[in-house]
């Protein structure tokens, strides 16, 4: 007998209803979202909104206190150094990159733990813009520059959803809008916690908006420019 077809409504990466509590603050509270397959779905909120913990959750460096996700339907527990194994890749804050290694050694790291061949690296250094610093070491290069080859890095994976925490920190305007037509251009669903809104809106199908912990707006680019919670929110965290 054939498996069961998965439902339309259940493809993709599923977060049903997360809470996470850390001692007696409530870092999120009853928060629902679906990334479909290829899609890219933002999420959004002033400081302390809860973005990183849901990012986190999704990772598996926090454990949801309620609440529960699927992957197409199926369970998941997930855990960063199984993520790979699902098809899962991210790029953390910041860059990470390994010191001791040159841009190419780098991506050839993220080619062999999701078990692709090495050549893959010159392909995706090359769709990322960074292949001319492939024999290069990371510490000399452009804050950009290592940030593009950390995206290639998740990217050589060829995975059906990238995990994305605050892609844009530490960019240039003329760089995050590179960025965003990279983002863009991806076969992927991009899961994107950020704080600049000008790329949230460019590169996401839909956003979910968090304050304190809850949700509290979700839509198209369109419907979240012109919410009224969503203002409110922002114009509190800024009073
Ligand atoms: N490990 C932790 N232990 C205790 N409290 C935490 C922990 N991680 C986050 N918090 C708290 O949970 C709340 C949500 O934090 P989180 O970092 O998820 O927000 P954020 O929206 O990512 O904020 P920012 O935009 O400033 O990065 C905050 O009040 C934060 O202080």
């Amino acid at each position: 007998m054939p498996p069961p077809e998965t439902a339309e409504t259940d493809k993709g990466l599923v977060l049903h209803q997360i809470g996470v509590r850390f001692g007696g603050l409530v870092a999120l509270d009853g928060v629902s979202l679906r990334v479909p397959p290829g899609r890219t779905v933002g999420v959004i909120g002033p400081n302390g909104a809860g973005k990183t913990t849901l990012f986190n959750v999704v990772c598996g460096f926090v454990a949801p206190t309620t609440g529960a996700l699927t992957l197409d339907g199926n369970p998941l527990r997930p855990r960063p150094h199984r993520l790979a194994r699902l098809g899962i890749a991210r790029t953390l804050q910041g860059v990470g990159l390994f010191a001791g290694m040159t841009v190419l050694e780098n991506v050839m790291v993220g080619a062999e733990h999701a078990g692709k061949p090495a050549d893959s690296a010159w392909e995706v250094l090359e769709r990322c813009g960074v292949a001319e610093h492939a024999h290069a070491l990371p510490g000399g290069l452009p804050y950009a520059v290592r940030k593009r080859v950390a995206l290639a890095r998740a990217l050589v994976a060829e995975p059906r959803l990238l995990l994305l925490d605050e892609p844009a920190g530490g960019l240039g305007a003329d760089e995050i809008a590179q960025l965003g037509e990279l983002i863009t251009g991806l076969p992927c669903a991009v899961l994107l916690v950020e704080h600049h809104m000008d790329l949230v809106m460019a590169v996401c199908d839909e956003i979910l908006v968090l304050d304190f912990g809850k949700p509290v707006a979700h839509g198209t680019p369109a419907e979240i420019r012109t919410n009224e919670a969503v203002a409110d929110a922002y114009l509190g965290a800024a009073a």
